[in-house]
C-alpha cells in the first residue's frame, strides 16, 4: 500500500478538512489512480481484441477463447463501473501506513504490483467500517473523500483517539449525513463509502445457510442485502461461478436497485420477481386474497404430490393381439410401477421405465399364451402319439403339431418379444391405454386439469383440504394463471421431471439442423468478405457451422443474467430476497430450489407485510425449508425517514405489534408531518395542489389505496399504467410503493388503506418512504392512528 509521510499537523486533519493543500494532495493521488485505471483500460482492450481475432484449430481453442474474453469483458465492465467514484476513503494506520479504499482493486505495474487501491471488500478494507475511537483497529485517522467524476471535492476526517474525538456511534458522519440529505432519483445508489458498523457486519457474515436481515422501514436492509451479495460475489468465487439471484417485489422495485450491483463491479446478477420464478408464465389472472392465501400454504405441495401420484393409474389391462384377447392383471402395473420409481422419482422421468415394463408384460402375456397354447398341443401330441403307436397309422399325425413344434420350448426369443412388443404399440388402442396409464405431463396440463375437473380435485384432496377449500380451488380451464399459480407450477415441475433421452434425441434433430444452416451463413459471409477485403479474417477460420450453431442455440450471445432468467432449473450461489415477509411457504419452496446449498439473504419487516401471505415470524416463514438454524440480525437505525415522520407513524406501528420498536431515526428535518382535511368532491383537487406545492422539492409520490391510485395516477401524471421512477411525480399503491423512497410523500385518504386485510402494514409502508415531508390528505374522517397529526 502507498506510504505516505506520517501527518504532521494533526489540526488540518480535524473534521471536514477541505482545505486546499489537502484537497491538492488528494487529488494527486487521485490522479494516479486514474491514470492506472486508464492504462488497465487499454491494455484490457487490447488483449480483448487479440482474443477476439484469435485464430482457434480445435473446439478446445474456441472454448478457452471465449472463456478468456468473458473474463476480460467482466474487467473492462468493472473499470468502468469504478470510474465513477472509484476512491472514497483513506485510512492512516498508527504505524504511519496508508491504505486508500475504493470501488475495485488497483496494484501498480509489474514487477512492483504494489497495491494502490484497496477494494473495500478486501480484509485491509475493513476498520474503514468499524474502527471506532473506543476500538480503533490500528486506525489513526479515517477519511472520507467525496469527489466529482476525476475530483476530490472535499474531504472528511475523523481522529479515532480517545482524546481528541467526538464520539458518536456513526462512522463517517459528515460524509453519510451527506449521501442522506441527496436528492432522490429514482435509482437506489450504493454506499460502499458510508456503510455503517452494524451494516458492515451483516455484509461480512459467512455466507453459510439463511441469514434474515429484520429492521424497521429505511434501516438499510435492501442496501446491506446488495452490498452482501457483492461482497460474497467478491469474497467466494465459487459464488460468482453460479451468480446471484436478487428477488425483490415489483418490477419497479427492481428497476429501482438495478443499478447497485454493477455499480459494484458486480454483473454475474439475475433481480426477479417472485412471479417469474416460472419463466414460461405470465401471471396475469388476479384472485381474490383467500385463493391466493390458500395456493400458498405448505398443504399444497402434499396436493400435488397426490395430484401426480393420481395421474399413475394401475388397473387390470385388456388388449387384443392378432384376434385374440388378453388380459394384464394390476400386479404387473403395481411391480413396473414400482421399478419406475426406482429409476426416479419424477413423474415424466419413471415413465419411461413404466412404459418398457408394461409393454414388455403385454407382450410377454402374448408370449406366456402362445407357450400355454404349445403345451397343450405338446400334450394332445403326446396323446396322438400313444393312440399312433397302438394304431401304427401314420397318415393320422395332426397338422397343428407341425407349425407349432418349430418353437423353442418355452421360451421366446428376445427378437420375437420386440417384435410383439413393435406390434402392440403399432395398435392405437394399447398406445391409448399405455398413454392413459401414465400420460407424459406438463405442469400447466396437471393444474389445470386438478382444478377444472371437481371429481379429480375430491379425490385428490381428501382429508387434506375441505370442502370450501376445494370450491376456492376449482377453476375452468384456459382462464390463465395468477401469481399464487407461479410456485404450484414450479412444485409440478419438480415433480414431473423432464425425460431429457426424449428432450436429447428432439434437441439433436434441431441441432443437426441448425449447424447445416449455420454452415450455410459461414459460407455465404466467406464469400461476400472475400469480394469486400481480401484482408478480411475469413469466419469460418474461426468458427466451425457447429460452434455457431451452438453459440446462437446456447445463447452465448445472451448475457449471463438472461441465460439464467430464463432457465428454471438454473441454481445460483446465492439468493437474496427482499421484502422477504411477503413471500408464501410454496414461493419459499421455490427459492430454496433455486439454492440447494441454502445460501441466502433474507431481508424484510415482519411489520410492513401487506400480501395475503404475508409471514408471522421468520422462523415460522424459513426454517421448514432449511436444515441449519436461520440466523437472525437486526438493523436498528433509520436511514431514510427523518424522526418526526417516525413519530408520526409511531402509533400505526403500535397497532400492528406493541411491542414493536421504531428505528431510530439519524436526522430530522424539523418538519412535522401534517393533514389536510377537505370535503370529498375537493379531494383530487387538495392533492394536486399539494403535489404542485411540493414540486421542485425533490420526487414526488402520491400514494392511496390501490384503485384510488389508478385514478389519481391517470389524472396527475396523464398516464394510466406503468411507473416512471423518473418522473418528478409518481401515483402508487402501498404495495407499489414497498421498498422505495421518495423526498417527499403524500398519503391519500388513509381510511381506505386501512380497509385492506393487512391496512395497518400497508399504511406503515405508506408513511414510511419519505425522506423529508410527509402529507395526508383525507374527506373521511381520519383514523384514529393519524389523528394526532397537526392539521395544515
Ligand atoms: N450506511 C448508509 N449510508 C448511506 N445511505 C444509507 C446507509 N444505509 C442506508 N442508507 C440509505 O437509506 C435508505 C433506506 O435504505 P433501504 O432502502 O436499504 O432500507 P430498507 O430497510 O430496505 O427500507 P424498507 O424496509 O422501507 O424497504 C436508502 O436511501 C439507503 O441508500
Amino acid at each position: 500500500m502507498a506510504r505516505q509521510p506520517h501527518p504532521q499537523n494533526q489540526h488540518d486533519m480535524s473534521h471536514g478538512s477541505d482545505e486546499p493543500g489537502e484537497l491538492e494532495r488528494e487529488q494527486q493521488y487521485l490522479d494516479r489512480l486514474y491514470a492506472r485505471v486508464d492504462e488497465l483500460r487499454e491494455e484490457v482492450a487490447a488483449d480483448l481484441d487479440r482474443a477476439l481475432t484469435q485464430r482457434g484449430a480445435s473446439s478446445r481453442d474456441l472454448v478457452e477463447r471465449e472463456a478468456r474474453v468473458d473474463r476480460l469483458t467482466e474487467r473492462a465492465t468493472a473499470l468502468d463501473h469504478a470510474e465513477s467514484g472509484l476512491c472514497f476513503g483513506r485510512l492512516d494506520l498508527d504505524d504511519g501506513q496508508v491504505r486508500y479504499i475504493g470501488r475495485t482493486g488497483l496494484r501498480s505495474p509489474a514487477p512492483q504490483r504494489r497495491p494502490m487501491l484497496l477494494d473495500w471488500r478486501a480484509p485491509g478494507a475493513r476498520p474503514f467500517y468499524v474502527a471506532t475511537p473506543a476500538d480503533n483497529h490500528g486506525v489513526m485517522r479515517r477519511r472520507h473523500l467525496r469527489t466529482q467524476r476525476r475530483r476530490v471535492t472535499g474531504v472528511e476526517d475523523e481522529l479515532l483517539d480517545l482524546e481528541s474525538a467526538e464520539i458518536t456511534t456513526l462512522q463517517g458522519e459528515g460524509a453519510l449525513m451527506a449521501a442522506l440529505a441527496e436528492r432522490r432519483t429514482g435509482r437506489m445508489r450504493d454506499i460502499a463509502m458510508t456503510l455503517q458498523a452494524e451494516q458492515d457486519e451483516i455484509v461480512r457474515a459467512n455466507g453459510e445457510g439463511v441469514l434474515v436481515v429484520q429492521g424497521g422501514p429505511g434501516t438499510g436492509k435492501t442496501a446491506v442485502a446488495l452490498h452482501r451479495a457483492a461482497y460474497l460475489l467478491y469474497a467466494r468465487p465459487e459464488i460468482g461461478r453460479q451468480g446471484v439471484l436478487v428477488v425483490g417485489p415489483s418490477p419497479t422495485f427492481l428497476d429501482y436497485i438495478e443499478q447497485v450491483l454493477p455499480s459494484l463491479g458486480e454483473t454475474q446478477v439475475v433481480l426477479q420477481t417472485p412471479d417469474r420464478l416460472y419463466p414460461s408464465v405470465v401471471p396475469g389472472l388476479r384472485e381474490a386474497d383467500e385463493v391466493m392465501r390458500l395456493k400458498g400454504e405448505a398443504v399444497m405441495a402434499e396436493l400435488l404430490t397426490r395430484a401426480v401420484a393420481d395421474r399413475q393409474r394401475i388397473v387390470d389391462i385388456e388388449f387384443s393381439f392378432d384376434g385374440d384377447r388378453f388380459t394384464l392383471p394390476r400386479q404387473a402395473l403395481w411391480s413396473a410401477a414400482q421399478q419406475a420409481h426406482r429409476v426416479s422419482p419424477a413423474h415424466n422421468v419413471a415413465r419411461r421405465t413404466f412404459r418398457a415394463q408394461v409393454l414388455r408384460a403385454l407382450a410377454m402375456e402374448v408370449v406366456g399364451a402362445g407357450v400355454r397354447l404349445l403345451q397343450e398341443v405338446e400334450q394332445g401330441f403326446e396323446e396322438e402319439l400313444a393312440r399312433f403307436d397302438t394304431s401304427r397309422n401314420l397318415d393320422e399325425v395332426p397338422a397343428a403339431v407341425e407349425v407349432a413344434g418349430t418353437e423353442v420350448d418355452g421360451v421366446a426369443a428376445a427378437e420375437e418379444v420386440a417384435y410383439i412388443e413393435r406390434e402392440l404399440m403399432a395398435d392405437p388402442d394399447v398406445a391409448q391405454a399405455m398413454e392413459d396409464l401414465w400420460p407424459k405431463l406438463t405442469p400447466e396440463r396437471l393444474l389445470e386439469d386438478l382444478f377444472a375437473e371437481p371429481e379429480r380435485l375430491d379425490r385428490v384432496a381428501g382429508g387434506l383440504l375441505d370442502a370450501d377449500e376445494r370450491r376456492l380451488l376449482a377453476r375452468d380451464r384456459g382462464t390463465g394463471w395468477s401469481v399464487a399459480d407461479v410456485p404450484l407450477l414450479d412444485e409440478a415441475a419438480e415433480l414431473l421431471g423432464v425425460d431429457e433421452a426424449e428432450d436429447r434425441a428432439r434437441a439433436a434433430v434441431v441441432a443437426r439442423e441448425r449447424a447445416r444452416f449455420a454452415r450455410q451463413v459461414l459460407h455465404a459471409n466467406d464469400l461476400l468478405t472475400e469480394e469486400m477485403d481480401e484482408e478480411a479474417l475469413e469466419a469460418a477460420d474461426l468458427l466451425s457451422g457447429e460452434a455457431l450453431a451452438e453459440r446462437n442455440v446456447a445463447g452465448d450471445h445472451r448475457s449471463f443474467a438472461e441465460r439464467a432468467a430464463a432457465d428454471r432449473t438454473w441454481t445460483y450461489g446465492h439468493v437474496v430476497v427482499d421484502e422477504a415477509q411477503e413471500l408464501s411457504a410454496m414461493a419459499w419452496r421455490a427459492l430454496f430450489r433455486r439454492c440447494p446449498a441454502g445460501s441466502m439473504t433474507v431481508v424484510g419487516d415482519v411489520h410492513q407485510g401487506s400480501g395475503p401471505t404475508a409471514a408471522a415470524t421468520w422462523e415460522l416463514a424459513l426454517q421448514p425449508h432449511t436444515p441449519a438454524p436461520v440466523r437472525l440480525r437486526e438493523l436498528t437505525v433509520g436511514f431514510r425517514t427523518p424522526s418526526e415522520v417516525m413519530e408520526a407513524a409511531a402509533p400505526v406501528l403500535r397497532a400492528l405489534d406493541p411491542d414493536a420498536s421504531v428505528p431510530t431515526s439519524v436526522r430530522s428535518t424539523g418538519e412535522a408531518p401534517v393533514r389536510i382535511g377537505t370535503p370529498a368532491t375537493e379531494l383530487d383537487r387538495a392533492v394536486a395542489d399539494r403535489v404542485e406545492r411540493l414540486r421542485g422539492r425533490g420526487a414526488v409520490a402520491v400514494v392511496a389505496a390501490a384503485p384510488r391510485a389508478a385514478a389519481l395516477r391517470e389524472q396527475l401524471t396523464g398516464q394510466a399504467g406503468g411507473t416512471d421512477l423518473q418522473a418528478d411525480v409518481v401515483v402508487l399503491s402501498p404495495r407499489e410503493a414497498k421498498g422505495l423512497e421518495f423526498d417527499a410523500v403524500v398519503v391519500v385518504e388513509p381510511g381506505e388503506i386501512l380497509d385492506s386485510p393487512r391496512g395497518l402494514g400497508e399504511l406503515y409502508v405508506a408513511m414510511t418512504r419519505t425522506t423529508g415531508t410527509l402529507t395526508v390528505v383525507h374527506s373521511a374522517e381520519v383514523p384514529e392512528v393519524l389523528a394526532h397529526l397537526s392539521p395544515a
